[in-house]
């Protein structure tokens, strides 16, 4: 399948974000934070924003919801068009209900994982799920540093989702840059989140082909 790239318009500019989301015309998705003030201590954006995203947006939406009680806000998210919608294993009540209501919907499914919750207990959900996102820094904010203890889970996720032998993608998010994508791809990550480090750069989609490029070449399967 590749290794994908998708930027966290999180470290957009949201007066100008029609702009900030040209911009990023050549990335695989558009990664959307969503958060609501309580499941994380931050306030973003909801439905009818990335409604209007979806509308104008250059590449698939990926939708990640960190919000609670997702059983009940996450499929209308779904119904706006998004092309994936994230929601968290913490937050989510009944997540193989949920994750077939997405998939009905006609969204991929995915379950998000913060630092500090364990990948086993999740892997027999595999076949209800399009992707497994681990958190490589605490939810909540762009520009933290990527947290190098999450990798021993990448890669026992990397391992269950290749035993399992389905095409369910591992995203990481928080702290991607040039100088992490590559042990991120080793451990067995295939798709990149990266805000500050895209928006950040000068040169947006230099900076979106140099970190696919060494993500392709750390990505050892
Ligand atoms: O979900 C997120 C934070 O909770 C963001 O997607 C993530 O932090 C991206 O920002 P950066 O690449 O700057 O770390
Ligand atoms: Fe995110």
């Amino acid at each position: 399948m590749g290794i994908a790239i998708h930027p966290s318009i999180l470290s957009a500019d949201f007066t100008n974000l029609q702009r900030d989301l040209e911009a990023i015309s050549t990335a695989d998705a558009a990664h959307v934070d969503v958060m609501d003030n309580h499941f994380v201590p931050n306030l973003t954006l909801g439905l009818p924003i990335v409604e209007r995203i979806v509308e104008v947006c250059p590449v698939p939406v990926d939708a990640h919801l960190m919000i609670a009680d997702p059983d009940r806000w996450a499929p209308a998210y779904a119904e706006a068009g998004a092309a994936s919608v994230t929601f968290h294993a913490e937050a989510a009540a009944a997540p193989v209900r949920l994750a077939r209501e997405l998939r009905r919907l006609g969204a991929r499914a995915a379950l998000a994982l913060r630092p500090a919750t364990p990948i086993e207990p999740f892997v027999d959900l595999l076949p209800e799920l399009d992707m497994i996102l681990v958190m490589t820094v605490e939810p909540g904010f762009g520009g933290q540093s990527f947290i190098d203890a999450t990798l021993g889970k990448i890669a026992r996720a990397r391992a269950a989702i290749d035993a399992s032998g389905l095409e369910v993608r591992l995203q990481i998010d928080g702290g991607v840059s040039r100088s992490t994508i590559e042990r991120a791809a080793e451990a067995g990550a295939d798709v990149f989140v990266a805000g500050s480090a895209v928006y950040g750069a000068d040169d947006i989609a230099g900076e979106i082909a140099a970190l696919r490029a060494l993500g392709a070449a750390a990505c050892g399967h």
